[in-house]
């Protein structure tokens, strides 16, 4: 495709990204990482509910459901919430790694409308790893698992630490979800000590 910038290029001396040994099995739901988050969190009533399972090597699959709240025009679901759903699945990935990553970099190609009530079938994986830097991309077929790709995605995730979110989340949720024992739980999946 053309326009792509090279940030989404992995460098000759970028790596294979590496399975880690206590990613989740194949198949294996992996639950929200935040009960408010609007892409994965049960506590936004308008929230995508994206549902991720952990995928073969570096991959993950995941599936959203098109609600009314998410149209952009009549009967049809806003790009921006797309490219939620697939910023989303990117971000699970980091379960695969064992590590926390944020979205430096999203590019998406809508390539067909995706109607309200339609499944996004979403698959991403990583491509290539370069010190904190991941590289990675998903697609979203419509009409099943192996239906037309509607949505496409190149993204550049960097590596963060636990701090990253401490140190710049508003005080009152951070307090909130560090005395939440379930919360601290995903936390030290990550091998982190928050
Ligand atoms: C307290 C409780 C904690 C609760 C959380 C617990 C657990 C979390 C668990 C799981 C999380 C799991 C899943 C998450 C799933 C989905 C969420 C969706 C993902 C998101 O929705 S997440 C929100 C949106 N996201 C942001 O909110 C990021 C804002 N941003 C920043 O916070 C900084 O910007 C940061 C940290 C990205 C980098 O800052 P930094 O200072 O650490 O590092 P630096 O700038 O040196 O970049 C290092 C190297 O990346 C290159 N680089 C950086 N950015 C680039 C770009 N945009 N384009 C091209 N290259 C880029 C540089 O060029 C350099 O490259 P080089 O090393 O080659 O020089």
């Amino acid at each position: 495709m053309s326009g792509r910038t090279t940030a989404l290029t992995p460098p000759p001396e970028a790596g294979p990204p590496v399975r880690h040994p206590d990613a989740p099995a194949p198949g294996e739901l992996i639950g929200a990482h935040y009960e408010y988050c609007f892409g994965c969190g049960g506590g936004v009533p308008h929230g995508l509910h994206v549902e991720a399972r952990a995928g073969e090597g570096v991959s993950i699959t995941a599936e959203f459901r098109v609600k009314e709240a998410h149209q952009g025009a009549p009967g049809l679901a806003h790009g921006g919430v797309l490219a939620t759903a697939l910023d989303e699945t990117l971000g699970s990935l980091g379960w695969m790694l064992r590590v926390i990553a944020v979205t430096g970099r999203l590019e998406t190609d809508y390539l067909l409308p995706v109607p309200v009530d339609a499944v996004l079938h979403l698959r991403a994986e990583v491509t290539a790893v370069h010190g904190r830097k991941i590289y990675c991309t998903a697609t979203g077929r419509i009409g099943g698992p192996e239906g037309p790709v509607a949505v496409h995605a190149e993204a550049l995730f960097i590596e963060v630490k636990v701090d990253h979110f401490i140190e710049n989340g508003r005080p009152a949720e951070i307090q909130a979800t560090l005395a939440n024992p379930d919360q601290v739980k995903v936390a030290r999946a990550f091998e982190v000590n928050p």
